[in-house]
């Protein structure tokens, strides 16, 4: 079959997120804003044009869940309003393979920033775990907006936002004593959560950055919590 137009820059982007979340707060510049538990969020001051458009770091440990688990449910449209609270529409606008899809979705206004939409390509993968090529405990969903010609952004309607979200997984066991059968005890995923949602339209720097600081932390709690819950009594899925 011939290759979808997209392909190659999903591959790009793709790979590219991966390295991104790997390097871990090495380069610095990574300012500590939001703490809870195991869940460590960690943002740059950055703007474009005027646009404050911060990358968000944040790093999570969860004892219980698998990472293919975790992207499963991230991934998958099914599930998404049972955990994205600024959701009020999704639609899934083109399929463009089993692990990489279109979504469109609009999100409920946050005030005072008018309301915006975001058409994204998002693509779910296993990645061998670059210190040990043959152990495959690491999975990834890629989040990047995209053009599609059905869906123009409506002038006027919602101010389209940019984005780039990786969710990169990699999970842990510990072998349970010798012969016990392994149980969710013996699991932990470690969470690497990388984003960059530019704006799109004007917003009050100060307002903005306001919205990040208590927006992203609701966000990745009520996501983790949700899988955990949706899991805790289900076999484990590697
Ligand atoms: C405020 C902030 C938390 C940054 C925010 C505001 C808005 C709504 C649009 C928006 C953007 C900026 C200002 C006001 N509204 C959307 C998102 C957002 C979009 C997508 C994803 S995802 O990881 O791809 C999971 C699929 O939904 C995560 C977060 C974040």
């Amino acid at each position: 079959a011939t290759q979808h137009h997209l392909w190659p820059q999903i591959e790009k982007v793709t790979q590219e997120q991966i390295h991104y979340a790997r390097l871990g707060l090495g380069e610095g510049g990574w300012q500590l804003f939001a703490e809870d538990g195991e869940m460590k969020m960690y943002r740059r001051e950055e703007e474009i044009d005027g646009l404050v458009v911060d990358p968000l770091k944040a790093c999570h440990v969860v004892r219980g869940v698998t990472g293919h688990e975790m992207c499963h449910y991230f991934f998958s449209p099914q599930y998404r309003h049972e955990w994205e609270g600024t959701l009020e529409q999704m639609t899934v606008v083109e399929n463009i393979a089993e692990d990489t899809l279109v979504f469109l979705q609009i999100h409920k206004r946050i005030w005072p920033a008018s309301q915006r939409d975001a058409l994204f390509w998002s693509h779910i993968t296993q990645v061998p775990d670059q210190h040990d090529q043959d152990s495959h405990n690491i999975w990834v969903v890629v989040n990047h907006s995209t053009q599609h010609p059905q869906h123009p952004p409506k002038t006027g309607k919602y101010v389209r936002v940019a984005l780039t979200v990786c969710l990169y997984c990699q999970t842990l066991v510990t072998p349970p004593a010798n012969g016990a059968e392994l149980t969710r005890e013996n699991i932990t995923c470690k969470i690497t959560y990388c984003a960059v949602v530019n704006p799109g339209g004007w917003v009050p720097a100060s307002a903005l950055r306001a919205i990040y600081k208590r927006e992203y932390p609701k966000f990745l709690k009520r996501f983790t919590n949700y899988v955990i819950d949706q899991t805790k009594n289900k076999p484990i899925y590697f």
